[in-house]
């Protein structure tokens, strides 16, 4: 229970990508091009390099819903099967395969809207790449983003988009990982269940708006980390006001006593992060809540 998976130290980098536009080729090589420049560690204060680099929520098409149908790409990933990237119709899986392979590094390749011919579904999916290019791991966004607060937004992800059904643990050469998009972090389940399962972060590719970020976006980042003493990293697209939805941008990574060690603000950036287990095992052994859960107490609340 709680003890971290393989983890060792490793740097995090999150693209905060501006420049998006509604023609995906372009939205695509544009993300190459940041991928490489985050590759090369350029901006951090130390010019070292990363190992694992995240893109945000929906980096290649506009965040809205009556477009993404026109955006969805087969992606065609069944778990546990190897996937042949070469016989991918997917030219968002031949970019980030291409760009890991090159760089040498584990990429969160933000989300994409996915088509499920078989199911005719489409998710909000975010896919895994190792430093050979291959596709490890999808998460299909498993709570829609479905909100409206009159006056100020009206979103409903449901309107097109279907929810995962699955938790998402990605083994890499850095240690576990548990991935979620964005509304997601909203739910401490999830969170939980990967600091249990052994995970020494949470990373969410996520983008929130003017209105719930400036009041939720660090504090849940804050929150999830704290409840389970794991790093956790939102990354988000650069804001554009004259797009059809306003992202907050600041993209950030929070250790597991809470602290926001990167940020940025609305403009496009790269977020560098270092990410070390023994400060996970400290922080625990200081406030042990991660082991004095009383489970016996309040068990399974689904059923309350
Ligand atoms: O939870 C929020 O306030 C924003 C969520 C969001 O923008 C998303 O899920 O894409």
């Amino acid at each position: 229970m709680s003890t971290l998976i393989n983890a060792r130290p490793f740097r995090l980098a999150l693209v905060q990508l501006g420049n998006l536009t509604a023609v995906k080729e372009h939205n695509l090589q544009h993300a190459r091009k940041m991928v490489l420049e985050a590759a090369s560690g350029k901006g951090s204060a130390d010019s070292k390099k990363p190992n694992m680099i995240v893109l945000p929520e929906c980096f290649n098409s506009p965040y809205d819903v009556q477009q993404f149908s026109q955006y969805a790409e087969t992606i065609g990933y069944v778990p546990g099967e190897a996937y042949n990237v070469e016989k991918s119709e997917s030219v968002s899986v031949k970019m980030l395969s291409g760009v890991a392979k090159e760089t040498g590094l584990w990429l969160i390749g933000g989300s994409i809207p996915e088509r499920d011919p078989k199911e005719g579904k489409i998710y909000n999916t975010s896919m895994v790449y190792n430093p050979q290019g291959d596709l490890v791991a999808i998460h299909r966004k498993v709570h829609l983003f479905d909100i409206e607060i009159p006056g100020k937004i009206r979103f409903k992800e449901s309107e097109t988009l279907s929810g995962g059904s699955s938790l998402t643990e990605v083994d890499t050469d850095f240690g576990r990982v548990g991935l979620g998009i964005c509304y997601d972090v909203r739910f401490p389940e999830m969170a939980m269940h990967a600091a249990r399962k052994g995970c020494i972060a949470m990373i969410y590719p996520g983008a929130f708006n003017l209105t719930t970020g400036p009041l939720h976006w660090e504090l849940l980042q804050r929150a999830r980390a704290v409840d389970n003493h794991i790093y956790v990293a939102m990354c988000s697209p650069a804001r554009d006001m004259t797009a059809g939805y306003h992202a907050w941008g600041h993209s950030s990574v929070v250790d597991p006593s809470g602290a926001v060690i990167g940020t940025t603000d609305e403009k496009e950036s790269i977020v560098y992060a270092d990410l070390d287990p023994e400060f996970v095992r400290a922080t625990r052994a200081g406030i042990p809540v991660t082991a004095q859960r009383r489970f016996d107490v309040y068990r399974d609340v689904s059923e309350d």
